[in-house]
């Protein structure tokens, strides 16, 4: 889609977000040292590691003591947020698995004057909803911001209401929850960024919130969603009050497959 037809789409049905322009990277695959600083260590297990939905994993920054539980995921391709630097051992597992190793930079939440560009959110949700990049790997530093921003849009595309996905985003930000995050997230218009991903041409678009809603029915489509009256954007005062997420009924591989809506597409290949 060119940008004069993006732009009648936005003048006949409003802004993706509400925002003005602002700088960005966007780049793809190794960075130079001089654009990012070290990253913090780790060990074990992924931090802030979830199962998104079948084939959509959520991390922190993968370092090289989480290799053996990288490698368990069986990963096509990763998506990396940050410019932090991987490590050597990371590079290694990408080149000789032929992962896709994607890198958009996503500018943090840190002040109001701070807003993620349109092309930025788009570039990045074209590839979280393209199935041929399953099983993909979404990760930011921490798996709080960055990470829980992109996902909340996904979900919204998804017919997600705004209460259940902020209480999913907090479930990973803590107490480190930004209210511009969320502010963010309650401006996402997903009418408008379903329309713009329509006209681009990737395989497989998301559903539309139309039919994912004729296909789950009534109840709404996650049962967080009955707090939807009660959610407002969150300040201090109000982190007390925030709705408890279910109890979680995962299956052997982390999620429950019944539980998420499909996307187009034939399903992504074994992992
Ligand atoms: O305290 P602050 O608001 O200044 O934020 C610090 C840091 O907080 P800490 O020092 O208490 O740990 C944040 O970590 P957490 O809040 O997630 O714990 C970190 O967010 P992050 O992890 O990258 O976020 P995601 O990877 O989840 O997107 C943030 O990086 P930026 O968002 O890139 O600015 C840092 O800012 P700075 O030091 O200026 O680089």
């Amino acid at each position: 889609m060119d940008a004069k037809a993006q732009k009648k789409i936005v003048q006949s049905h409003g802004h993706l977000v509400s925002h003005k322009p602002a700088r960005h990277i966007n780049t793809k695959g190794k960075i130079s040292a001089e654009d990012s600083g070290p990253p913090s260590p780790s060990s074990g297990p992924l931090n802030n590691f979830g199962a998104v939905a079948p084939g959509i994993y959520r991390s922190s920054f993968p370092h090289a003591d989480n290799m053996e539980h990288l490698r368990s995921l069986g990963l096509k391709s990763i998506l990396t947020l940050v410019k932090t630097p991987h490590s050597e051992e990371f590079l290694g597992y990408v080149e000789e698995n032929g992962i896709e190793h994607f890198r958009i930079i996503v500018p943090a939440h840190k002040n109001p004057s701070i807003i993620i560009p349109i092309d930025t959110l788009l570039e990045t949700l074209k590839i979280i909803l393209n199935r041929s990049n399953y099983p993909i790997l979404i990760h930011c530093n921490k798996g709080k911001h960055r990470t829980g921003c992109m996902i909340a849009c996904y979900r919204k595309l998804n017919g997600w209401t705004d209460a259940a996905i902020i209480t999913e985003y907090r479930a990973f930000a803590g107490d480190k929850y930004r209210p511009l995050d969320e502010a963010f997230i309650a401006s996402f218009n997903a009418e408008v960024a379903q329309q713009i991903l329509d006209g681009v041409d990737i395989p497989y678009a998301p559903l539309h919130i139309s039919s994912v809603q004729r296909k789950l029915g009534s109840p709404p489509p996650f049962p967080w969603s009955n707090h939807a009256g009660s959610f407002r954007i969150a300040t201090e005062d109000s982190a007390d009050s925030l709705p408890t997420p279910p109890p979680s009924e995962k299956s052997d591989k982390g999620y429950d497959d019944d539980a998420w809506p499909s996307p187009r597409g034939p399903s992504p290949e074994p992992w």
